[in-house]
């Protein structure tokens, strides 16, 4: 039951408030100020005093609706039924417009606890502009004043209603601020319903002295309307707190489950809205005050029997139960919102809008999935046909490349691949035949990217172009020719440019041959001007053919070299095709013109077959009669070369631009790190600059020219020894410089990785399902493993083409695993470990100390060579050494038959006289009658000479052979064999 405030009393007995006040003062009740609330007693004392007209009749009422509506009111036993009664005042309409009439009674003395006669003056007083149901019954819910401003209060004083007079929710007569709001929930008459009248006979706990701030906060809702009516009725102990009160048993029993209305006392519909002015009072005497507000916690309790706290202080929402409240169970928001019901985490956790988590598709996906529907299935999958599309694809791509280029799932092309009888994984790099066989089946039409295109892209993603644009006619300078020696073996290349530079590189040569290539220039004197020309030396060895061909990229004119006591050879037309289809020049040196058989017409007649016609004969091509051994006819030569270039070639470079060039020769120098000699092409290189040179790449360190000068910069057609790079490039790359070490690097990256992939796929041989169930069949198949390491990258490159031509068959196969320039690392004898003991070649290496222990404690083979010829038989010879033994039959002996003897549990055992050779226990034989095999694949299982068990019967002896055959005739010839390993050829 709210207060009575001291202005709504002087009102009520219109008087102003002062002269309530007064009369107060009088009566020894001090009040502050006109907006003090004051208790029952107090106000029945000055009603009295005032003794209105109204009286009477306001009690009357109040008295009946006590009695009928409040039976809990009336156990609870208050002793003042009178006194209330005339407390209230006036419940009509006059307080109605108000807000909120306080027609409590007034302050009582807090021992004096307040009489539940009270509440029933309330409904009636209580100007609900919507009476419900509760105010149409005799509402119980006694509304004794509302404590004023949760404000400290001198006198501090209970709560004037006992906390069983507090049906709690309906409250109708609460003296709510705004009266329509309350809206009477329909639980609020239920006596037997209202925690409070449980609390009142509940369980007695001692009342806390309460906080003010905090008391209707922590109590149930009621206890923030209600007056807190244990501390009202000021009984304390008497009016114990409601068992409910914990929010315990009463509080979330009644909805442990969000039981909408009725499940609180706080929240429930009908109660008032919160209000400041609703915060309980401070009681006067804290013991006397039973938290009687516990009721509220029921009410909003938690499911599980939470504490009431939050119910009390929230309780006032309408229609809610503070956070524990309320229809939704958990919130206290009416329609049980919040997180209250369902998906609450999701709300939390999941997207703002607490949409449903399905997977959304792609437009990617969705539109593969529509072309997949009207994709044919082959294999079982689904994939989208082509149509003659074209795809462009990078050497050694994958399926999964492929896949990606036309939006198919790589697993389909696998099936696929399967399907067509070829095992494939995704990510495995397959070769063009690979790629074309898959694109026919779907119909599409496979390009793989050459390698040069596919550098030119990865050059162009960078905004670099190679050899493309030299700029205009004004930047060009004329450069020197570069010219490239070819011929066959030993028609004198290396003699000659011995001759030309005054050097003499052929005695460094193991075994005689050039082994890698160089590049020198050299200065001439041409038409009274000095005139350079840049030789590359290419080796004459047929294994360097590769290279040769490479070399004849870089040149501007190739030098052919025919000895003309030798004549055209096998050779010399393979170089003379190289430089044709190179659309390089060709001028004729024919050498060796000192020896006795020279015959340089003859050389000039046969290369006219070839399309090179002397001048003489009325041709374009030069022809040079020279003896590089004597030095005679070179200057001749040199002038042929200058006047071709200037008559065939318009020889010009940009030398101001960034260079680019070829490497013509690289190896990893001990001292140095790796090297490589590169041709300057155009541009001018630098000390500093940054390039990248195939898969290797760096700042150029230093540089050094043909005579090992240092020199800091190259101009065209300069070749030089190149420093600083990180990795040793391979000959015949290409080298650019580029803006800085990053763009180098990443090129140089990229690179290394397509260049493995496409090696992957080029090393992975085509493999069909018949071929490996074949090969499983017959077991394994033999495979030598090398891995070739020599000290130029020429001379490896060289080495691996001879090896890998060399065909010993179908049952063995050799396969590099790796190569590279360098000594022999821990790293390679690691590899030949792994990879079933490989077998390491090195070429003009030697292993690193490391390297050479551990190939000892592992037995990993290393095999040394500095001549390309014993490499390559040797490995040959071990290839052979690996076939599957051949076998032949040899004849041991044969024996006539002239007896035939039953021998019981042995069958028949054959007396015979050896013919030939002897007949050896254990033996293969075979039965011939009248020269017909009549039973083969026999073993001579028993034999005896006489008596004895022998195990060798010479020829002209008797003796008995068992064969384990019973057939045998008279005259028939046992012949006995073995079969011996077949030595190779
Ligand atoms: N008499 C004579 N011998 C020569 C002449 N030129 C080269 N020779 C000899 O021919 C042999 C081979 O000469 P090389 O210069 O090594 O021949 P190559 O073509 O470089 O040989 P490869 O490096 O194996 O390709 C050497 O013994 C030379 O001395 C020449 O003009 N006259």
């Amino acid at each position: 039951m709210a207060k009575v405030r001291v202005y709504e009393l002087a009102k009520e007995f219109g008087v102003e408030s002062k002269v309530v006040m007064a009369k107060l003062q009088e009566m020894g009740e001090f009040v502050r100020s006109a907006s003090s609330t004051i208790e029952a007693p107090v106000v029945r004392k000055l009603t009295e005093a005032f003794s209105g007209g109204s009286k009477g009749s306001a009690d009357k009422n109040k008295s009946q609706q006590q009695t009928t509506s409040r039976p809990a009111a009336s156990q609870a036993g208050n002793g003042a039924p009178a006194a209330q009664e005339k407390s209230a005042p006036k419940p009509g309409p006059k307080p109605g417009p108000k807000p909120g009439p306080r027609p409590g009674p007034v302050a009582a003395r807090p021992p004096v606890p307040a009489p539940p006669q009270q509440q029933p003056q309330e409904p009636k007083q209580q100007p609900v502009p919507k009476p419900g149901p509760e105010s149409v019954r005799p509402t119980p819910a006694p509304r004794p004043a509302p404590p004023p401003k949760p404000g400290p209060r001198p006198v501090p004083r209970p709560p004037a209603q006992p906390g069983s007079q507090a049906p709690a929710a309906p409250r109708p007569g609460a003296p709510v601020p705004k009266p329509p709001v309350p809206k009477p929930g329909p639980r609020g008459p239920r006596p037997g319903n209202n925690p409070f009248s449980s609390t009142a006979s509940g369980m007695g706990q001692p009342p806390r002295p309460p906080r003010p701030g905090r008391e209707g906060g922590r109590d149930g809702g009621a206890g923030t309307r209600e007056p807190r009516p244990g501390a009202q009725s000021g009984s304390g102990g008497a009016i114990p707190r409601p068992p409910a009160g914990r929010g315990g048993p009463a509080g979330p029993r009644p909805g442990p489950v969000p039981r909408p209305g009725p499940g609180a006392g706080g929240p429930r519909p009908g109660g008032p809205r919160p209000n400041p002015m609703m915060m309980p009072q401070r009681p006067a005497g804290g013991a006397a005050v039973g938290r009687p507000g516990g009721g509220g916690r029921p009410s909003g309790g938690r499911p599980g029997g939470g504490g009431g706290r939050p119910a009390g202080g929230f309780a006032g929402r309408p229609g809610g139960g503070g956070r524990a409240g309320g229809p939704g169970g958990f919130g206290g928001r009416p329609g049980g919102g919040g997180r209250g019901r369902g998906g609450g985490t999701a709300g939390a956790f999941g997207r703002p809008g607490g949409r449903p988590t399905r997977g959304r598709k792609s437009k990617r996906q969705r539109r593969q999935e529509f072309d997949n529907m009207q994709a044919p299935a082959i294999g079982g999958v689904q994939v989208p046909r082509g149509g003659g599309k074209t795809i462009r694809l990078p050497r050694g791509a994958s399926l999964a490349d492929f896949a990606d280029k036309i939006g198919a799932n790589p697993a389909s092309l696998v099936q696929i691949m399967l399907h067509l009888g070829e095992m494939v994984t995704a990510t495995q790099s397959v070769n063009e035949e690979t790629l074309q066989l898959l694109g026919a089946e779907l119909d599409y039409d496979i390009q793989v990217v050459s390698p040069e295109e596919e550098d030119r892209e990865l050059l162009e993603s960078f905004s670099i172009e190679f050899g493309e644009d030299e700029g205009d006619e004004a930047d060009l300078a004329p450069r020197p020719p570069v010219v490239t020696v070819m011929g066959h073996v030993d028609h004198g290349k290396t003699k000659l440019l011995d001759a030309i530079r005054n050097t003499n590189i052929a005695a460094r040569e193991a075994g005689g041959i050039t082994q890698h290539i160089g590049a020198y220039q050299v200065e001439t004197e041409h038409e009274g001007e000095k005139r350079r020309i840049t030789f590359i030396d290419t080796p004459g060895h047929e294994a360097f053919t590769a290279m040769r061909a490479r070399g004849a990229q870089a040149t501007d004119i190739a030098v052919l070299v025919v000895a003309a006591d030798d004549g055209v050879k096998p050779q010399t037309i393979e170089a003379l095709n190289h430089a044709q289809a190179a659309e390089v020049p060709i001028v004729v040196a024919v050498n060796k013109i000192d020896k006795p058989g020279a015959d340089p017409a003859k050389v000039r007649g046969q290369l006219t077959e070839y399309g090179l016609v002397a001048e003489e004969y009325g041709g374009s091509t030069l022809f040079v009669d020279i003896s590089a051994l004597n030095g005679t006819g070179i200057d001749d030569l040199l002038e042929a070369i200058l006047l071709t270039a200037d008559a065939e070639l318009d020889l010009r470079a940009n030398p101001s631009m960034d260079a680019q060039g070829i490497a013509i020769e690289a190896h990893l120098d001990k001292g140095r790190g790796p090297v490589a000699t590169v041709l300057v092409q155009r541009g001018t290189l630098r000390v500093g600059d940054s390039i990248v040179c195939g898969e290797a790449y760096g700042r150029v360190r230093a540089m050094l020219d043909d005579n090992g000068v240092p020199v800091t910069e190259a101009d065209p057609s300069r070749p030089v020894l190149v420093m600083g790079l990180t990795s040793v490039p391979s000959a015949g790359d290409n080298f650019i410089v580029v803006p800085d070490d990053r763009v180098a690097r990443q090129i140089a990256q990229q690179r290394a990785a397509r260049q493995r992939s496409a090696e992957m796929a080029r090393s992975g041989r085509r493999r069909s399902l018949e071929e490996l169930f074949k090969d499983m069949g017959k077991g394994e198949v033999n495979e030598l493993k090398l891995i070739i390491k020599g000290d130029v990258s020429g001379s490896v490159e060289a080495l691996e083409d001879a090896l890998l031509k060399i065909d010993v068959g179908e049952e063995v196969k050799l396969r590099v695993l790796h190569r590279a320039v360098g000594a022999i690392t821990e790293y390679d004898v690691n590899l030949a470990i792994a990879d079933d003991n490989a077998v390491i070649i090195g070429f003009n290496v030697r292993p690193e100390p490391r390297a050479r222990d551990l190939a000892e404690r592992e037995g990993v083979d290393i095999r040394y060579y500095s001549i390309i010829y014993q490499a390559i038989e040797e490995v040959e010879a071990a290839l052979k050494g690996m076939l599957k033994p051949e076998y032949e039959e040899v004849q041991l002996g044969t024996a006539e038959v002239r007896e035939v003897f039953k021998v019981p549990r042995i069958g028949n055992v054959a007396g015979c006289v050896v013919r030939s050779g002897s007949i050896v226990r254990n033996s293969k034989a075979r039965l011939i009658r009248d020269g017909v095999v009549v039973a083969d694949n026999l073993t001579v299982s028993s034999l005896r000479r006489f008596k004895d068990d022998v195990t060798e019967v010479r020829e002209g002896f008797e003796c008995g052979v068992g064969i384990g055959y019973n057939d045998i005739k008279i005259d028939d010839v046992i012949e006995t064999f073995e079969m011996r390993e077949k030595p190779r050829v």
